[in-house]
């Protein structure tokens, strides 16, 4: 599984690598959901997974209607009558490493609009490795039992459910209606006998234990299922006529005294430090266990929060499952090399005796920053024991969530005794420029800018990718090899490449594969995209932290490039109205602010800019208007404590009916909208005469009240 990078895909490639995904992988959850016959690892099912993802981020337009993205298991087989779930039945999006983790705490802090200071409890629940179940009772009796399915549509396995001893046929003091759902799944032990009494009739032994628990409870006759030693854990619930709790840990304390069996691993960690605790003790307990877990599944404890949450397409956003890193490979590392990004990272990359880790061929992978190869964290604490890692070192490699592996660990049994530690240059090994770290920065830059040809190539390549100047026939490969025949140095020079190839400057022509129709197409490719929206212009650009959203909301602020030209060199000195203006700008933040200026404010920059502008013919944004919507195109800004919705949902709420929502108050803000608590800003709007509303106020004019 070697997948091309994909700064070199075209639109093409991609398109096609979707539609080969989609094939891949729907073949693979048929054969996982429906057959119980795997045909790949799941280590392999998730890479090509993750593969799909990051094809579909680098090229949204190109997602396919059938995605492999927005689809939960597989359709119920045909054998089985099919049951609707009254809930849909999801699947769990996946943390790989501990950052995942922190990210998934601090999204949720975020999007519910928590301080650091206020609790927020999660429930840490080891991952079952089986199949999931949805169990109904009415009035107290078991009436249907169905497999996820689909998501939306199962399989109907209730004769089959009733002869599993774990499962409860009647449940006194239940709800009246009660939807309990959990995993089935087969110890170790059971596992083993059951193979050995496969063997002995001469029938196929199972694979692992998930296979013989999924293949045993999908059997159409339901005395098969009776003889298979099959258990089951609750963990969760469907439809309900009463709550079983208000938190997720009381519903599962209720569900084991409704005679349910519950995971003693289950338990409440109060933030994320506690959550990877956690984790860690399981995974020390995993191989003691008899049954298969696969990673950790943390879930917002409090239920309310839970539902303020909501789901996405097949996730909920208050879980996320942690996965059990599985793929780890010794080898040797040959050397480090530093490579050097767009914005002049010097990224070390560990050169190594190519090794199968998890049925993947690795060859190179990431060493991250001058600090971890040291032994050192971003705060300077130990990593690893301390040890360092050296070309000659004996590594061991995994791959976890990205496609690019890593160095986890050395052996310094290993060591050859002539290995010495690597010493990070200090100077860009690609122009020779000082290479500088900042405060507070784990990464070491190349400070030569433009004059970089490393940087200069990588800046070309964001230039013309897929979300910024997306010029067809003007890929990667094209774009190193103009820059090595020095053809196009900077952005300016692709538009002037016509004229040059015209006039008989360059023969673009000799160059291998290039006819004069294939230059004819690409010039005129290139015209296409001289009028071009503000918005694309400005992420194109590359400017370090300005990324494709802030480039949109950046260019509805300013509308303009002058305009947004003149702003940036007017805030020059990091204060006054141009400096606060753009500071005002909902989602730029002072770091995105001085790297903006920054560049503009750059002679040797700005000029490059100026020249590339002179070129184009910039689309000015225009404001977004929803129809009808009385705030459509109305700057907003929210301030004090909001009691009915947190921020992150009012500003979605406001910005999909067309508003611009603002930081702070300004003479082009329209509303105000202050909660208790409202101070300076309040007070602004007042000397502004801008119009106040408090919550309500404001719910009554967008709901139109
Ligand atoms: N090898 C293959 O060809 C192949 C094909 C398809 C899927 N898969 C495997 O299946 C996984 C994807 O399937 P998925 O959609 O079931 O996602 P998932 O396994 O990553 O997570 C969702 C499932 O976790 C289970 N689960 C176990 N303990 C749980 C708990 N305490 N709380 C909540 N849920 C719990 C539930 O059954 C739930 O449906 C992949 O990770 C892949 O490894 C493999
Ligand atoms: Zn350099």
């Amino acid at each position: 599984m070697d997948f091309v990078p994909l700064d070199s895909l075209n639109e093409k490639a991609a398109e096609e690598e979707l539609s080969r995904l989609a094939e891949l992988l729907e073949q693979a959850n048929t054969a996982y959901h429906t057959k119980d016959a795997p045909f790949m690892s799941d280590a392999e099912y998730d890479a090509y997974k993750r593969r799909n993802l990051a094809l579909e981020d680098r090229f949204p337009h190109l997602k396919r209607a059938d995605s492999p993205t927005d689809v939960v298991g597989a359709a119920p087989s045909a054998g089985f009558a099919k049951v609707s779930h009254s809930m849909a039945m999801l699947s769990l999006a996946n943390a790989f490493d501990d950052e995942d983790v922190f990210d998934f705490v601090q999204r949720i802090r975020k999007h519910l609009g928590l301080s650091d200071a206020e609790p927020l409890h999660f429930t840490s629940e080891p991952k079952i490795d089986g199949l999931s179940l949805s169990l109904r009772y009415e009035n107290g009796a078991l009436v249907q039992a169905a497999t996820r399915g689909d998501g939306a549509v199962g399989e109907n396995v209730t004769a089959n459910a009733l002869t599993i001893n774990d499962i409860p046929q009647r449940v006194p003091n239940a709800p009246d209606v009660l939807e309990v759902r959990g995993e089935v799944y087969m110890s170790h032990t059971d596992f083993e006998a059951l193979n050995e009494k496969q063997n002995a009739a001469g029938a196929k032994a199972f694979a692992n234990p998930r296979n013989a628990a999924a293949g045993s409870l999908r059997q159409l006759d339901a005395r098969i299922t009776q003889n298979r030693p099959l258990r089951f854990f609750a963990y969760a619930w469907g439809t309900l006529t009463a709550p079983l709790g208000k938190t997720q840990s009381d519903s599962i304390e209720r569900l084991k005294n409704l005679g349910f069996q519950t995971n003693e691993l289950t338990d409440r960690c109060d933030g994320p430090e506690a959550l990877l605790a956690q984790y860690r003790r399981i995974e020390e307990r995993r191989a003691s266990l008899d049954y298969d877990i696969d990673g950790v599944v943390y879930k917002v404890d409090d239920l309310d929060l839970q539902r303020r949450l909501g789901f996405r397409s097949t996730t909920p956003r208050w879980a996320i499952a942690h996965k059990f890193p599985a793929e780890l490979a010794w080898t040797e590392l040959q050397s480090i090399d530093i490579q050097v990004g767009r914005t002049g990272a010097l990224s070390p990359v560990a050169r190594l005796k190519p090794i199968t880790v998890g049925g993947v061929v690795v060859s190179n992978a990431t060493l991250h920053n001058e600090d971890y190869i040291a032994g050192r964290d971003n705060k300077g604490g130990v990593i690893r024991d301390g040890k360092d890692i050296r070309a000659g070192d004996y590594v061991q490699v995994y791959r976890a969530g990205d496609v690019i592996p890593k160095v986890a660990d050395v052996d310094l049994d290993k060591r050859p005794a002539e290995a010495i530690p690597f010493v990070f240059p200090t100077t860009c090994p690609e122009c020779g420029s000082d290479a500088l770290r900042e405060a507070g920065d784990a990464v070491r830059r190349c400070t030569g800018g433009l004059i970089c040809p490393a940087q200069a190539v990588e800046r070309l390549k964001h230039f013309v990718s897929r979300a910024a100047f997306d010029i067809d026939g003007l890929g990667a490969k094209q774009i190193e090899q103009f820059y090595k025949d020095g053809w196009v140095s900077e952005p300016a020079d692709i538009f002037t490449l016509r004229d040059r190839y015209e006039s008989g400057m360059q023969q673009l022509k000799n160059r291998d594969g290039w006819g004069e129709k294939s230059a004819t197409n690409l010039f005129d490719a290139i015209d296409e995209k001289r009028e071009i929206p503000l918005a694309r212009l400005l992420f194109a650009l590359g400017i370090r932290h300005v990324g494709e959203a802030a480039s949109n909301l950046i260019a509805q602020h300013y509308s303009t490039f002058d305009a947004f030209e003149k702003s940036t060199l007017a805030a020059q000195i990091e204060e006054g109205d141009a400096w606060d203006d753009l500071l005002s700008i909902d989602g730029v933040g002072t770091v995105m602010a001085q790297s903006l200026v920054h560049t503009m404010g750059q002679p040797a920059e700005r000029a490059s800019i100026d020249r590339l502008v002179a070129q184009l013919k910039v689309q000015p944004s225009k404001p977004i208007v929803s129809d009808g919507s009385p705030v459509a195109g109305k700057t907003v800004v929210f301030t004090g404590t909001l009691e009915r919705m947190t921020r992150a949902e009012a500003k979605s709420r406001a910005e999909s009916l067309g508003a611009k929502v603002a930081g702070s108050v300004s003479a082009k803000t329209d509303f105000l909208v202050a909660g208790p608590g409202a101070g300076s800003k309040a007070k602004k709007a007042v000397e502004l005469g801008i119009r106040t509303l408090d919550e309500d106020g404001w719910l009554a004019l967008i709901e139109g009240l």
